[in-house]
């Protein structure tokens, strides 16, 4: 059995971050750059620099795109970005899908559960959709089951629950206001 990384505590580690959030480690015992902020990841010792700077150290500085300058995401960034992929996959999937669509995108979402990069994260994702299983018989049924799974991390987050009756407007329709 794979040991959860979060067991394995050690006493030279900081257990909270400047947010006030606990810190979480990877099983190698570094931090978690997926599943920290940012501030975090640095308060906790995480290097800051990345790959760019200490893996190639031959490479010149110019020759590197500002574009390319940017830190890998943190849990934050990696929300945000996940949360728009996945209701806007939400608001193509077909309002009246086949049998195999159905099945495909229960297949995705028990992936997506396997694999989100915020080991944490994931672990949560999976528990609420083994006793929520994904509804996937129809576009606003699936739509408003991937809300109902954000609003589960809204709340363990402390934040405001979103108005599932708005969700096609946020992430398909727009909200039209020169009417
Ligand atoms: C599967 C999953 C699990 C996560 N678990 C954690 C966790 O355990 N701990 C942690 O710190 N972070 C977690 N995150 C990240 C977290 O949910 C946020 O993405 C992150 O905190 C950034 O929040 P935000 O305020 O920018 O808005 P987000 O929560 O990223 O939301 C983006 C936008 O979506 C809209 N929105 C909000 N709620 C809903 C909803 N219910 N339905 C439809 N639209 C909505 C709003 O317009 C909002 O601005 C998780 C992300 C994912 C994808």
């Amino acid at each position: 059995m794979t040991k959860d990384p979060q067991e394995e505590p050690s006493d030279d580690k900081p257990l909270f971050g400047s947010t006030g959030r606990k810190i979480i480690y990877d099983k190698d015992g570094k931090p978690c750059r997926s599943c920290n902020t940012l501030l975090d990841f640095k308060m906790a010792g995480g290097s800051l620099m990345g790959a760019l700077s200490t893996k190639k150290p031959s490479l010149a500085k110019d020759s590197v795109p500002e574009t390319y300058k940017q830190e890998p995401p943190d849990v934050e960034q990696l929300g945000k970005s996940t949360w728009t992929f996945l209701h806007s996959v939400a608001a193509t999937y077909p309002e009246s899908p086949s049998p195999s669509q159905q099945d495909d995108m229960r297949q995705f979402m028990n992936i997506f559960g396997k694999i989100y990069p915020c080991w944490f994260c994931a672990k949560d994702f999976q528990k609420w959709s083994s006793k929520n299983e994904p509804k996937v018989k129809t576009q606003e049924e699936f739509g408003r089951w991937l809300c109902d799974a954000h609003n589960e991390v809204n709340a363990k987050l402390g934040k405001p629950k979103f108005d599932c009756n708005l969700w096609k407007q946020r992430w398909k329709d727009g909200w039209d206001e020169g009417k």
